[in-house]
């Protein structure tokens, strides 16, 4: 059975309608991401599974139980850190964890866990002493101190520095094999293809993809990039007619070269033809990052040709001076 199950969800405020059908499962153990531009109703769809928010259609079930019921049970079950969280100016990391842990029948050993967070030295301190990225650590230490089935984590890394980011990945990362169901939103595709099992794409409110990261870059029809620091002079017009080459520009030394599957092993072939070598090469496959920006391009695209074409006679007799 999924652990987190979202059929159809709808949320809507006023007349705009932010989560529109959006369905996705999330089996136990998996760390799941749900990625999307700014705005695309990402923090609105895991706030309606983590019971934050009243869902306006379609079901959901976290753990086996539904959200808008919520219960002990429920709150016990799932842990969830949130874009901001605010705690009383004067209350200490050591305070907060404290308070947190008695709320739920089997925390976590909150020393151990902010030790694995590098919060440990800041045990004393005070909410509104901590930097902006301490805060961050410690709305990961509550969102975990319950031992949760499944946690959700909004924005988990975004202001720490990249030594912080990469701890926190860590912890994670040891989580995964406690059988923890992780739901995690993110802005950083690097962190998306280093945690995360599958991942849903959400653009305006629906899922636009849904895969292995590694798999949705390797759908991704993008060009393959090399770049190099050639032993001699070359002759670039020549190269850029070689039939998997694309695009041939240049930085300093470096040469940057666009192409087919292909063109790394053509352009050194050619090149070594003329009697030059290839230094310093880097030959980059089509990321998540590529995926990313694909699939929302072709999301927009979608969406503009979607558009109803406006009624022409009503568009002039909307115009000053139009015809009616
Ligand atoms: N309480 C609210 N009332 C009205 N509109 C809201 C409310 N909360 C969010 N929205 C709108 O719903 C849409 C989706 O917001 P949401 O925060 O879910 O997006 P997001 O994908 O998490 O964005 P981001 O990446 O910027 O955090 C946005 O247009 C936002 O302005």
């Amino acid at each position: 059975m999924a652990m987190i199950d979202v059929r159809d969800l709808r949320k809507v405020y006023g007349p705009k309608t932010v989560v529109d059908g959006v369905s996705f499962s999330v089996q136990p153990g998996e760390i799941f991401g749900i990625l999307g531009p700014n705005g695309a109703g990402k923090t609105t769809t895991v706030e309606c599974i983590g019971g934050l928010r009243r869902r306006d259609g379609g079901s959901i079930s976290v753990a086996g139980m539904d959200p808008a019921g919520e219960g002990k049970a429920f709150r016990e079950a799932l842990g969830i850190q949130l874009q901001e969280s605010r705690l009383p100016e004067k209350q200490t990391v050591a305070e907060a964890l404290q308070l947190y842990s008695s709320f739920y029948s089997r925390p976590r050993d909150w020393r151990e866990l902010i030790e694995r967070l590098g919060l440990g030295a800041q045990a004393r301190t005070a909410f509104g002493k901590l930097s902006g990225g301490q805060k961050q650590r410690l709305s990961v230490a509550l969102a975990l101190i319950g031992n949760p089935k499944v946690a959700i984590l909004d924005e988990l890394t975004t202001g720490l520095d990249p030594t912080a980011r990469r701890e926190v990945w860590g912890l994670l990362e040891d989580l995964k094999g406690t059988g923890v169901t992780l739901l995690l939103v993110s802005h950083f595709m690097e962190e998306a293809e280093r945690l995360c099992d599958r991942v849903a794409v959400i653009d305006r409110g629906r899922v636009v993809a849904l895969d292995t990261p590694a798999d949705l870059a390797a759908g991704v029809q993008a060009d393959q990039r090399m770049s190099f620091i050639p032993s001699g002079r070359i002759d670039t017009v020549a190269l850029q007619q070689l039939p998997d080459v694309h695009q041939v520009s240049s930085t300093g030394e470096r040469v940057q070269v666009t192409g087919t599957d292909n063109v790394a092993s053509a352009v050194i072939i050619a090149l070594h033809e003329h009697g030059v070598a290839v230094r310093k090469l880097r030959v980059d496959q089509p990321n998540l990052d590529d995926a990313f920006v694909a699939i929302t391009r072709n999301a927009e695209a979608d969406a503009a040709a979607a558009q109803p074409i406006p009624d022409q006679s009503t568009a002039a007799a909307a115009l000053p001076g139009g015809h009616r």
